[in-house]
């Protein structure tokens, strides 16, 4: 790929509105851009998607930094590839650290695919013309949340999903359902239950949710496997499903029927894609997480998001669900509730230069 130079922006943006989970709240996002240039001058672009503390993860924009500067970015260095596949096979030597990983190997695949004057999402295989949008409500209050859902639904997006806990469960969903008999709506929990929880989960089977993502533990494959035993409801798996082993040992416990994947927590579009191809041969339907994420990586969301697993609207929302202003132009935009897939070259967005600058706190520059 004659790559000649790797560049980091870390870059800091207040949310629109706070993001509220039972875990913390999210108002000002850090992240990082790579910019990874060839001997052309041609750039690719990838971004990485940790949160300023550990809350998701265990990974932060600090030991992401720390993991590209002082590794990941070193191997490349050293190691020439022809192929973004090959990344992922360089950072086997590399334990866990997924969303530093796949912050260069987005850009790798973004640098590849305009090398080869080919969209991203033909690159990988995409089928989809428009990808269909879902959206998050994080609020904190039922009238927060109606609220939230009403504007929602009025820009034309296909699929709702709050954040559940004990403290906002039933009452709070059949309220929303109540207002809302048909609409598809998706609980995430983040891990807020165990199973001694079981009579409150086994509550929500009568309000026709389309799945809850991640009820029990964060790590955990095997309590899932026996609390889709007794409901109804199909779990969908986010945090549990940080490689393909774990997908595919998932997928044979009957831990979930629906897999949320997201490029940051897996380590990059081909691992991505490994599972989404293994969801496709299992009848597993996927859907494309988000991760409050900036321009880039939404743009990378919507490559993926074009193959033909990706058969659940997605949390890939439009920039200004969270952004005054993206760093990316054109903007992503939702209209009728489907996102059009760029058949431009690469990511097939630009990067807003003037607003990269202006949420620029710090930058490194690697030769290569
Ligand atoms: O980016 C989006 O549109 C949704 C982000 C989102 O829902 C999440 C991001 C990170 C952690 C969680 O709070 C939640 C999730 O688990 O999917
Ligand atoms: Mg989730």
């Amino acid at each position: 790929m004659k790559i000649t130079a790797v560049e980091l922006f870390i870059i800091k943006m207040p949310l629109k509105a706070p993001f509220i989970t039972h875990l913390g709240t999210v108002q000002d996002r850090e992240g990082i851009i790579v910019k990874i240039t060839d001997q052309e001058g041609m750039t690719g672009y990838g971004e990485g998607v940790a949160f300023s503390t550990p809350w998701y993860t265990e990974e932060t924009v600090k030991t992401s930094i720390h993991m590209l500067t002082d590794v990941l970015i070193p191997v490349l260095q050293t190691h020439p590839i022809d192929h973004p596949d090959e990344a992922a096979e360089l950072f086997k030597s590399v334990r866990r650290n997924n969303m530093a990983k796949a912050g260069l190997e987005t850009a790798l695949w973004d640098l590849y695919a305009k090398q080869q004057a080919l969209s991203l999402s033909k690159i990988l295989g995409g089928t989809r013309q428009e990808v269909a949008s879902g959206v998050v409500v994080a609020a904190d209050s039922l009238t927060n949340a109606l609220k939230q859902i009403e504007s929602y639904l009025e820009d034309g997006y296909q699929r709702i999903k709050v954040k559940i806990s004990p403290e906002q469960d039933y009452r709070f969903l059949a309220e929303i359902r109540k207002r809302y008999p048909l609409l598809p709506i998706l609980a995430d929990a983040n891990s807020a239950y165990s199973l001694d929880d079981l009579d409150r989960l086994r509550a929500l089977d009568e309000l026709n949710l389309l799945m809850i993502e991640q009820p029990l533990g964060h790590d955990d494959i095997i309590e899932h496997a026996r609390l889709q035993k007794q409901i109804k409801t199909p779990i969908c798996l986010d945090e549990s499903i940080v490689t393909f082993d774990d997908a595919r040992k998932a997928v044979e416990l009957g831990s979930c029927k629906v897999i949320n994947i997201k490029v940051g927590r897996v380590g990059g579009l081909s691992e991505a894609k490994r599972i989404h191809d293994y969801c496709v041969e299992q009848e597993i339907p996927v859907w494309c997480g988000g991760m409050i994420e900036f321009g880039i990586s939404r743009a990378h969301n919507i490559a993926l998001a074009s193959l033909q697993g990706f058969s659940i609207p997605g949390d890939i929302s439009a920039s200004s669900r969270f952004w005054e202003e993206d760093i990316i132009l054109p903007e992503v935009s939702v209209e009728n509730g489907v996102i059009q897939v760029p058949n431009s070259p690469g990511i097939g967005f630009a990067i807003n230069e003037k607003r990269l600058k202006e949420t620029t706190i710090a930058t490194k520059v690697f030769p290569i």
